[in-house]
């Protein structure tokens, strides 16, 4: 057999080389095209595995070439068409298309390529048991082979149906069963079927083979055949020859009517003999039935009629037996009329009739098998999604052996490395171990010197301490012989001299510094607070002696420090008390008739207004001020009037305001007198009788006084507040009048406007503030270089605090500062001015005192 040659190929072998001759199961009788021949040819070379195939032409033409042409003709038909007839996968396999045709099967691969090709008379016997398709091929030499493959139950039924439908079709066209026929026997016989006998084929186009088929079954009924011979004794014979155990469908149906027909058949023998026994028997008892009659005529002379009575009661038991026999025979002949009936129309018109029911069975047939295919789709779906599946589990099965494969590779490489860590540790341990070998050898080398060292302490230790004793006793021994000696009491007395001495420098200092009129400065620093210690801010002041401060650089470091000396510094444990203490000994001077003006500057938060102002419950220098100034009044006794008055002006935006008048937008002006004193015109005064009283003076103050936030400080004061208390002291003896002032100003905060970052109305004050306080520095600078000139009237503030700062008036400055870090550079600008006001000698204060009567009293009288 040529398994891989195509239909022409065949055909040109047979024909001796007539390219242009069709072959018989051409489709449509249709010339092949280059393409094909191309297929062909690449079919042709594939060879097939079981021994049955043919690797060449000359192979098919040396012998069995009308075996090689069947399959391959049907092969090549499908190859052309390019159907996948039959597809199924097998292990291994992809798009593997098998197809049976009456004349065998071929497996082609999904590029059409025929792997094994088989002609029906190889074709042993084939099956269909469930999903497998099996065929069981014998080759010429008897071998038998079977082959499996896996189908799917689906596919397995199409594979069945199809070569059903074949079969159907060939055994309903008479030619078809005639050259089957010819063919299988010839076959079998062993002779090469003339190419004629393929030539004279018919055509396998299904289309129309079905419609000629169907016509043809129409024309010729299947009981007879073109030559009158009876079609199922072909049949019949066809089947016996064949190597199939298969029979056709129309032959089983034909062969149930022939069984038919002889049980019927056999009825009707079975009738024609029972009739025939009945009609023996009715002769009989008509024979009886005469001889009865003769004898009863006979009886009738004599004792006969008894005898007569007996025969005719026979007789007529005889007659009914003979009406019951008649009815019987006159049924079974109906019966066998019906049967001879039903045979005549079965062997004549009903096969028809037959064919019908056969074509209706076969539809219902067909219906059902479309179910089942629906039925064996979705089985087929299941079967293809459980290999796929299985599929799956076979990649993850590689994937996890490969994951564990890289696993054990990982495990035995961390294996590996941790034994050459060991190794390296080993290494690492001995060379560590020489090491600590070496520095313990050092150590102990060490530790013997300190033990010498301990043994030479303790001696000493021992020899001091029977030592410390005796010079102790002689230390007391002395001590006591100086105690008692002039030498300790002369120390004593020198102790007391230097006390003294410092006093008296300190008055003579005072005194030179009220001489020269100089302003005195006193430092206070204030505590970290607030977010200064949440944010754990460096404190950057020191304070290295009395009265002086360190002020380092903002990371604590020395690198810029920079140290001031001021008439006081008060550290930031300093209390209110404490700093009044050192401000008292001056407000004596206020009722003697002098100026005294406490201003405190620094910038925003320094503690400005806790100084001047501080809370109700330790106030600051104002209030003890004005305490002080009636203690002393007090103190002076019955003989002095103290007549005192109180006013707080605002210096806000370059504009004065009055602080104890809730609608202070009356605007006032400041008034130089010609005595040099200034003074408001409106500004209200308001008697104070008691230190009390001041208190209340102030609480009106300061709700009246513009506070607004900025980011310096929670509630930073941005006017100047200026506290004036006028006191009159009169000496009723003497009557002389002293007429002294005492400032208090609490100016605003001294920063710079760049970093409060205001904007709008915010930097509108700023701009004022910075200008009065540059003003204010300008005025001190003017001062300190004892220049002519002094501008007092670039700002209301200068002006305002003309007649303190123009050589009439004591002056106390006190500079806030902040200890905080992050506030150095103000700071270190505040002491630095500070260092320049101190500088300042304004001369000395002019007292104003007059004789009772002689100037106006500018207030009311207070009686102590
Ligand atoms: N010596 C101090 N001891 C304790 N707290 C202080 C001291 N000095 C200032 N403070 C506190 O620091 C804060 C700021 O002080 P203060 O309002 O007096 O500053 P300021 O210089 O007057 O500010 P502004 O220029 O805004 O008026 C206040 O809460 C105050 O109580």
């Amino acid at each position: 057999m040529v398994a891989e040659a195509g239909e022409e190929a065949a055909v040109r072998t047979m024909e001796g080389g007539e390219e242009e001759e069709q072959g018989p199961f051409a489709a449509n009788g249709s010339k092949p095209n280059p393409e094909d021949e191309d297929e062909l040819e690449e079919a042709r070379k594939v060879v097939g595995e079981d021994g049955v195939s043919y690797e060449t032409l000359e192979d098919a033409e040396a012998g069995n070439k009308i075996q090689a042409v069947c399959p391959m003709v049907v092969a090549s038909r499908e190859v052309k068409e390019k159907k996948k007839v039959i597809s199924f996968a097998t292990t291994g396999l992809k798009d593997v298309y098998l197809w049976i045709d009456i004349f065998g099967f071929a497996v082609l691969d999904s590029h059409g390529k025929v792997t094994r090709s088989v002609p029906y008379p190889m074709l042993a016997s084939w099956m269909i048991d469930n999903d497998l398709f099996q065929v069981q091929l014998v080759n010429k030499k008897g071998k038998q082979k079977v082959y499996t493959y896996l189908t799917g139950y689906h596919t397995a039924v199409k594979i069945k149906n199809r070569l059903w439908e074949y079969i159907d079709l060939y055994l309903k066209h008479p030619k078809a069963v005639e050259a089957l026929q010819s063919f299988c026997q010839a076959i079998e016989e062993g002779n090469v079927v003339s190419t004629d006998l393929l030539k004279e084929g018919i055509p396998l186009d299904k289309e129309s083979f079905i419609d000629e088929s169907l016509t043809k079954a129409k024309k010729i009924p299947l009981g007879t055949n073109k030559d009158g011979t009876p079609k199922a004794a072909k049949l019949a014979k066809s089947k016996s020859s064949s190597k199939s155990s298969k029979v056709p469908k129309d032959a089983q149906d034909l062969a149930r009517a022939e069984a038919e027909l002889r049980t019927l058949r056999e009825a009707l023998q079975k009738a024609l003999e029972e009739r025939d026994e009945a009609k023996e028997k009715c002769e009989g008892l008509d024979a009886q039935l005469e001889l009865l009659q003769l004898e009863a005529k006979g009886g009738e002379s004599g004792d006969g009629g008894e005898k007569l009575k007996q025969v005719s009661e026979e007789a007529k038991q005889l007659k009914e037996d003979l009406e019951l026999a008649v009815r019987e025979r006159d049924n079974l002949s109906k019966q066998l009329e019906n049967a001879m009936e039903r045979m005549q129309s079965m062997e004549t018109g009903e096969a028809g009739n037959t064919q019908q029911e056969v074509l209706h069975y076969q539809q219902e047939a067909q219906q059902l098998a479309a179910l089942m295919e629906e039925q064996h789709s979705i089985i087929d779906d299941l079967v293809k999604a459980k290999m796929d599946l299985e599929s799956q589990v076979a990649q993850e099965k590689g994937a996890r052996q490969q994951a564990e494969a890289i696993a054990e590779a990982a495990t035995n490489e961390a294996a590996s490395a941790i034994a050459a860590a060991e190794a390296q540790g080993e290494q690492l341990q001995g060379e560590q171990a020489q090491i600590v070998a070496a520095g313990a050898a050092a150590i102990m080398e060490g530790c013997e010197g300190l033990r010498r060292d301990l043994a030479t302490c303790r001696s000493e230790a021992e020899a001091l301490s029977t030592a410390v004793p005796l010079m102790s006793a002689f230390a007391l021994r002395q001590l006591s012989d100086f105690m008692a000696s002039g030498a300790f009491a002369s120390m004593r007395d020198a102790m007391e001299r230097y006390k003294k001495e410092c006093k008296l420098r300190k008055q003579l200092y005072n005194q030179l510094i009220e001489l020269r009129g100089n302003i005195r400065v006193f430092c206070r620093v204030r505590p970290l607070f607030g977010k200064e210690v949440e944010e754990e801010e460096e404190d950057v002041t020191r304070f290295p002696e009395e009265d002086e401060i360190t002020v380092l650089a903002s990371d604590g470091s020395y690198s810029r420090a920079k140290t001031y000396e001021f008439d006081k510094v008060f550290q930031p444990d300093s209390s209110q008390t404490a700093v009044f203490e050192e401000v008292a000994p001056l407000i004596a001077s206020v009722l003697d008739g002098y100026n005294f003006c406490i201003f405190a500057y620094g910038q925003t938060g320094s503690g400005k207004t806790h100084t001047m102002e501080g809370p109700r419950e330790d106030p600051g220098v104002n209030t003890r001020a004005i305490a002080e100034l009636f203690r002393l009044a007090e103190e002076r006794g019955e003989d002095y009037e103290i007549i005192v008055s109180a006013s707080v002006l605002e210096i806000y935006n370059e504009q004065l305001g009055d602080l104890l008048v809730r609608d202070n937008s009356k605007k006032l002006e400041a008034k130089l007198a010609k005595d040099g004193s200034v003074h408001v015109p409106g500004l209200t005064a308001m008697k104070v009788e008691t230190p009390q009283d001041i208190v209340k003076v102030m609480e009106v103050a300061s709700k009246n006084r513009a506070v607004s936030a900025t980011n310096m400080n929670e509630h930073s004061s941005r006017s100047h507040a200026m506290l004036s208390v006028s006191v009159t002291c009169r000496n009723r003896i003497s009557k002389q009048e002293h007429r002294g002032k005492l400032h208090l100003v609490d100016l605003a905060g001294s920063e710079r406007v760049g970093k409060s970052e205001a904007t709008g109305a915010r930097l509108k004050e700023a701009q004022s503030i910075n200008k009065s306080l540059s003003s204010l520095g300008d005025v001190i600078q003017a001062l300190s270089a004892k220049k002519g000139h002094v501008p007092f009237r670039n700002s209301k503030l200068t002006y305002v605090l003309q007649d303190s700062l123009g050589g009439h008036s004591k002056v106390l400055m006190f500079v806030q500062a902040s200890p905080a870090g992050s506030n150095t550079s103000e700071t270190r600008c505040s002491l630095d001015f500070a260092a320049r006001a101190r500088n300042v000698e304004l001369g000395q204060a002019k007292q104003n005192s007059t004789r009772y009567g002689d100037a106006g009293d500018g207030g009311r009288t207070a009686k102590h």
